[in-house]
């Protein structure tokens, strides 16, 4: 496909929808953040989702209707399928992703580029508290994912020859969101046609 898929991913509260929101506000219209579906209530705070009761998630993804999709934190998350709409128009696409689900993203997009954000692990409870869209225990339960997904892709990324980098978003959001646009802008020029 002509088209770059971007695929943020790392721990909850390290800031991938923060620094999505930013980039996308900052970069040319080639420049896509794709809208997640989600079984989150459209009342939460933070991201812009299409929310969806489970029945309604369980539909769309048997028609085919994302292009990818996980379940993770008791929840279904799907990537529309324009994905691939955008990609094959040569769009350079933004999703906000999750590690358990990255070897799948790189079995299906082989040339995507993999932005793990991390931030100081002391940082990541203090943020979500602030957030204030988990309570206490979900937060927990997020961050016990860390331990196992942490270090287990870092290296099998990188032997398997997929464009990783690691951004880190422990500084302010300003800094990392221009850092973010030109790791992009190395991969991938957003001027052409
Ligand atoms: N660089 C930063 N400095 C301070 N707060 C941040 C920064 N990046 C994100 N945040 C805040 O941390 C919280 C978690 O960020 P969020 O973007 O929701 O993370 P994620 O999508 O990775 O869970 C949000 O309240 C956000 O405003
Ligand atoms: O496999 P993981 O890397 O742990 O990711 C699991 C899910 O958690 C995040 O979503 P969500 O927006 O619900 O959580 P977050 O904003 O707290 O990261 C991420 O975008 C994934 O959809």
């Amino acid at each position: 496909m002509p088209g770059q898929l971007v695929y943020i991913m790392g721990p909850s509260g390290s800031g991938k929808d923060s620094l999505l929101q930013q980039v996308a506000q900052r970069a040319d219209t080639r420049l896509h953040l794709m809208k997640r579906c989600i079984t989150r209530s459209a009342e939460s705070e933070g991201e812009d989702a299409f929310s969806l009761s489970p029945a309604e998630f369980d539909a769309m993804e048997a028609r085919g209707e994302f292009a990818m999709s996980w379940r993770a934190n008791g929840l279904a998350y799907g990537i529309p399928a324009t994905l691939d709409a955008l990609l094959g128009q040569g769009h350079t696409v933004l999703v906000n992703g999750s590690r358990a689900y990255c070897e799948q993203a790189v079995q299906r997009y082989p040339s995507l580029l993999v932005v793990l954000v991390q931030v100081q692990p002391q940082l990541l409870m203090q943020r979500l508290l602030l957030r204030g869209r988990e309570s206490p225990e979900e937060i927990a339960q997020r961050l016990s994912r860390n331990t196992t997904l942490d270090t287990a892709f870092t290296q099998r990324l990188r032997e398997q020859g997929t464009r990783f980098v690691i951004l880190d978003n422990s500084s302010d959001l300003q800094s990392a969101a221009t850092a973010l646009l030109n790791t992009i802008e190395s991969v991938t020029s957003l001027e052409q046609p």
